[in-house]
């Protein structure tokens, strides 16, 4: 099997949905944010505080270029689609699953995330943010997936049905 990345936004599932697809398929799992904190020893939050967006771009790059190009399901990061190396890695080698997800319904799932640096900015740079990425995740996309309204269990098995 091609590995399976999943993309989108903050809050859209891809942890979540990674998990459960990889075990469903028999197939590893790496999520590249745990990855991330794992190679350079530190939580997302600390590298953002410490080191600044732009070096845990360059670790989050590092860490997708080593993942496996088959058989594995990656969850990305919500940002990994804003640097074009890393676009140009997923669509080379793997299929490209963009988990689709409301801004009002991430907004109810991250209410109390304190995790997440970027979910820590206020609600207009939020938006602007999400606005931005939906362009870009619709353009990267070989699958959408909707994803409101859904159990993960059901949106696994969409995913699932639609890699036939
Ligand atoms: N389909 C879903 N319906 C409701 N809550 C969900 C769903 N998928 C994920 N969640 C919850 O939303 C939060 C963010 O999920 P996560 O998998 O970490 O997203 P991502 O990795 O895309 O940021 C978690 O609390 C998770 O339990
Ligand atoms: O959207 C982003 O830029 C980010 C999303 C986060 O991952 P999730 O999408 O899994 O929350 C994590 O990589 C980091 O906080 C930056
Ligand atoms: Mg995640």
């Amino acid at each position: 099997m091609k590995t399976l990345y999943l993309i989108g936004f903050m809050g859209s599932g891809k942890s979540t949905i990674g998990e459960m697809l990889s075990s469903s398929l028999r197939v590893s799992h790496i999520d590249t944010d745990h990855m991330v904190e794992e190679v350079y020893g530190q939580t997302i939050a600390a590298i953002f505080q410490n080191n600044g967006e732009g070096t845990f771009r360059m670790y989050e790059s590092e860490v997708l270029k080593n993942t496996p190009l088959q058989n594995c399901v990656i969850s990305t990061g919500g940002g990994i689609v804003e640097k074009g190396e890393n676009v140009l890695f997923m669509k080379e080698n793997g299929v490209v699953v963009y988990l689709e997800t409301s801004f009002d319904e991430i907004a109810k799932r991250l209410e109390d995330d304190q995790t997440r640096p970027l979910w820590s900015n206020n609600v207009q740079e939020k938006k602007d943010l999400f606005i931005h990425r939906k362009k870009l995740y619709e353009k990267d996309a070989d699958i959408i997936v909707h994803t409101d309204n859904k159990t993960a269990i059901e949106i696994t098995e969409e995913v699932k049905a639609l890699l036939i």
